[in-house]
């Protein structure tokens, strides 16, 4: 199988706790995955180190063939915090940065997006913007990079329904074929649209994978699916 991205044997201890222990995974040229798992499974912590962003991962990771980390830095975007700015940057400011950082950031795709999303103008400062708005942000300098990889950490938690709804729905329309999307949220329903596969982490482990149109061939839906996963875990 083509791979753009492969886990094997990842592990990740923190304060002597071991959070993922012994990850695989492979996933196709652009695939669109749901990773899904309860509060606490390590999903943020799987992306992390995914991202090159983790210290002390075991196994090994390969993005397009390449598992050192600054190689895989440069084709991996994350949905991050913009924890380096100030609260009195300008939107205007952050994009510039984005632009001299990531060779890969491509300015008109950003301002596509964020037209879209009835973005904030330019000069506002990220002290004056709404948890949405900082979202919609967020969403748009991670996905106006041009990547192999997107790592999507509950990218619609701050956005309202109609905007969630017709985000998922252009996701498609906005990546490359062949770049493959990782996201992890608890709007299930909404993301069936959207998903190619479903992985879900549980206690450490990643538990089930499974195609979504299979699901939907078996009229299974991805609510159910993912209680049945857990509840065969824990045996009620
Ligand atoms: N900074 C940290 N220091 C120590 N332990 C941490 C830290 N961050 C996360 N953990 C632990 O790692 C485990 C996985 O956390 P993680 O944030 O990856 O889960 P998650 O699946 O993303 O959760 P959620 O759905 O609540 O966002 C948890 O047990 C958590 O307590």
């Amino acid at each position: 199988m083509e791979k753009t991205l492969e886990l094997s044997a990842v592990s990740y201890q923190r304060n002597q706790q071991l959070i993922l222990n012994q990850i695989n995974l492979t996933v196709a040229p652009g695939t669109i995955i749901g990773l899904l798992g309860e509060n606490g499974s390590g999903k943020t912590t799987l992306m992390r180190c995914i991202a090159g962003l983790a210290q002390g991962v075991t196994g090994q990771i390969f993005i397009n063939g390449h598992s050192s980390v600054v190689e895989r830095k440069a084709q991996v975007s994350y949905l991050d915090a913009l924890g380096g700015f100030s609260r009195r940057t300008k939107i205007a400011d952050v994009v510039e940065f984005y632009a001299a950082v990531y060779p890969d950031f491509n300015v008109d795709q950003y301002r596509e997006l964020s037209d879209f999303l009835k973005n904030i103008n330019g000069q506002q400062k990220l002290g004056d913007l709404s948890q949405g708005q900082k979202e919609k942000l967020l969403l748009s300098l991670a996905l106006a990079r041009q990547t192999a990889v997107y790592l999507l950490d509950e990218p619609f938690k701050g956005l309202d329904n109609h905007t969630r709804k017709q985000l998922l729905r252009s996701l498609v329309q906005w990546k490359s074929p062949d770049s493959v999307i990782i996201i992890c949220d608890h709007y299930l329903t909404e993301l069936t649209g959207v998903l190619d596969e479903v992985v879900i982490l549980n206690e450490r482990q990643l538990v089930a994978r499974e195609k979504i149109s299979r699901l939907k061939q078996q009229q299974i839906s991805l609510e159910d699916y993912y209680e049945q996963q857990l509840v065969q875990k824990w045996g009620e």
